[in-house]
């Protein structure tokens, strides 16, 4: 989808809802992280050398991450700028224990909540390479305070705090994925019908709500179109439940096959489906239905079909539906099979 597409995305996004859940908590990690800081330099003192350095660093980082949460950058719910979050927090983190401790100081575990935030949101693979990261910066840092590297004692502590931070980055990511994948299914039944795999009704009203609200601010048109199956009973109770069921499907297959992918299909009930066609009018939505209709007699299926558009037959979606609903019964009160569109005085 472009970006002029005025339509919204019509899949739900679970990982980029909780991906902005997260953004709106982030800052509160970035600033326990400068409390943290500014605690330890009052308690302990600001270090003899690279004073004006550590103020300077704490200062831009705390500017970094208020800018960070005003500028709303996860409007856009991208994960880089999750990422860049957590590799300016490992550099202010590494610049600190520079100015101050040292690699193996009490403030080296701060680096936890850097590979804590990457992985609730950025998956297994990029917690791990954070946690890399960190082990480059711990082994710079020995480096530049002129610790011998190649030795037990030096490399100890440090091999011990990373195999903490992966052990606790992996296991964290790991089980933010299970929940991923379990929120995944769980959306899946909520949202899905089982016998088709459309979306259901509660699903249809979400995605409706947001085209209708867009069609709204830009004046564009957009067409609701209601089916119902003819003589499904009738099917059920002569060929039995199965051939119903099959009758379904082949409707659904015919239904998917015609609309366009900006188009939102739904099974609304028993026999009934919905259909939304963004930037279509009321003639666009009929002609489409009547080519269906006359596809699917091949396959001795029959419908009949209600139409209204958005504006001129109606302001509101539950108008909208409405006006479709008393067009879709005027097609089966004159023997179904055709499509209706109700005129609105
Ligand atoms: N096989 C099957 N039948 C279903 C399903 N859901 C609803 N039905 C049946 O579909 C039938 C719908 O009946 P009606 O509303 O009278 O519709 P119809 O037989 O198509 O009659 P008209 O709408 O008047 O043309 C009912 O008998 C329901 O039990 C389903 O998932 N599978």
């Amino acid at each position: 989808m472009s970006d002029q597409d005025p339509l919204p995305p019509l899949e739900w996004d679970p990982q980029g809802v909780q991906i902005q859940g997260f953004s709106a908590g982030l800052y509160q990690i970035e600033w326990l992280l400068v409390t943290v800081v500014i605690l330890y330099l009052v308690i302990i003192g600001l270090p003899d050398e690279g004073a004006l350095g550590v103020l300077a660093a704490t200062f831009g980082y705390f500017i970094f991450s208020l800018l960070a949460s005003r500028l709303r950058f996860f409007g856009e719910r991208q994960r880089w700028l999750l990422a860049l979050h957590t590799w300016a927090m490992i550099g202010f983190i590494t610049w600190f224990l520079y100015s101050t401790d040292g690699v193996t100081g009490p403030l080296a575990s701060l680096y936890l909540l850097a590979v804590v935030t990457s992985a609730l949101t950025l998956g297994v693979v990029v917690t791990m390479l954070e946690v890399a990261a960190i082990a480059a910066c711990q082994l710079l840092l020995l480096h530049l305070l002129g610790t011998e590297l190649l030795t037990t004692a030096n490399l100890a502590p440090v091999g011990t705090s990373i195999i903490a931070l992966l052990i606790v980055g992996y296991l964290t990511a790991s089980l933010v994925h299970a929940i991923h994948v379990s929120n995944r299914t769980l959306l899946k039944m909520a949202s899905r019908d089982s016998l088709t795999g459309l979306y259901n009704r509660r699903a249809f009203d979400d995605l409706a709500r947001p085209i209708h609200e867009m069609a709204r601010r830009s004046g564009r048109p957009y067409c609701l179109i209601t089916m119902d199956m003819d003589g499904l009973k009738r099917i059920n109770d002569t060929d039995g439940h199965g051939a119903g069921d099959q009758a379904i499907l082949g409707l659904t297959e015919w239904l998917q096959a015609c609309k366009r992918s900006s188009d939102v299909l739904a099974r609304y009930g028993g026999d009934e489906f919905v259909m939304l066609l963004p930037e279509t009018n009321a003639s666009g939505g009929k002609h489409m239905m009547e080519r269906l209709i006359d596809a699917v007699k091949d396959d001795k299926l029959s419908i009949s079909v209600g139409i209204a558009s958005y504006p001129e037959q109606g302001g509101s979606l539950e108008e909208l539906f409405g006006h479709a609903d008393s067009a879709m019964y005027v097609s089966k009160a004159s023997g179904g099979n055709r499509v209706s569109i109700q005129s609105v005085a």
